[in-house]
């Protein structure tokens, strides 16, 4: 696998290169279209495509609910569709946008992991570069989703609130083992801040020298 990111209701664009895709599973070629974006004919809509954006979207906290903190975002999974609600001058204008793919509130990590993340798990072991990454504004949950809640696992089992990088690393492991697999892995881990790039997983003390508290 290329990667797994973590960037900034979240979306996640998840990037097979170079896998045949069918129109049916995937309704939008991203390669396609006039240059902003748009397919200029529903002939180019139906061809495969290789990027999905899928939106999940957080339940509100403890703490927002004892704040009473409105709901202005409402999910629509059978439709694929979020609502913007937004109330401007005691006018409701409401925005509906369409995703390839959206979890409400109530999803679950295994849920998203096992309708999306899985399928490009598999994809990487057939031999494709394949990226998955969160995108969104801060507090939003990409943490959550691609790490975990930090629950603790039980009798080696994953807590349900493991994320997708954890279940993607179990799968890739799963799948090599049932197939006797002669394999090596190997993980990088980069954080990409003002520009900056850092070896996270880097051995040498004298790459944070500024920050103590960061451990190499
Ligand atoms: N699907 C979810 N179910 C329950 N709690 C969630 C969910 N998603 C996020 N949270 C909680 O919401 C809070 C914010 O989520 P998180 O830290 O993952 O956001 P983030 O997008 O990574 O933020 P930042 O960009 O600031 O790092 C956390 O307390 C997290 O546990």
């Amino acid at each position: 696998m290329s990667s797994l990111k973590k960037g900034g209701g979240i979306g996640m664009p998840v990037s097979p290169s170079h896998t045949p895709r069918s129109s049916e599973k995937f309704g939008r070629d991203l390669r396609s279209g006039d240059g902003t974006g748009h397919s200029s004919s529903k002939q180019e809509k139906d061809k495969g495509v290789n990027v999905q954006v899928i939106l999940r979207c957080r339940p509100l906290s403890e703490e927002e609910m004892r704040l009473r903190t409105p709901e202005v975002i409402s999910c629509n999974e059978h439709r694929r569709e979020v609502v913007a609600m937004q109330n401007i001058a005691n006018k409701q204008i409401d925005r509906t946008f369409v995703f390839d793919k959206v979890f409400g509130p109530a999803s679950q990590q295994k849920d998203l992991f096992n309708q999306s993340i899985s399928p490009i798990v598999n994809e990487v072991l057939e031999g494709y570069n394949c990226t998955i990454f969160a995108y969104g504004q801060t507090g939003t949950g990409k943490t959550y989703t691609m790490e975990g809640g930090g629950r603790k696992a039980k009798n080696g089992e994953f807590p349900s609130d493991a994320g997708m990088i954890p279940r993607s690393v179990r799968q890739i492991f799963e799948t090599l083992e049932a197939q006797c697999a002669e394999y090596t892995m190997k993980v990088t881990f980069l954080e990409l801040y003002n520009e900056e790039i850092t070896d996270l997983l880097a051995l040498d003390e004298s790459r944070f020298p500024d920050d103590k508290s960061r451990k190499p």
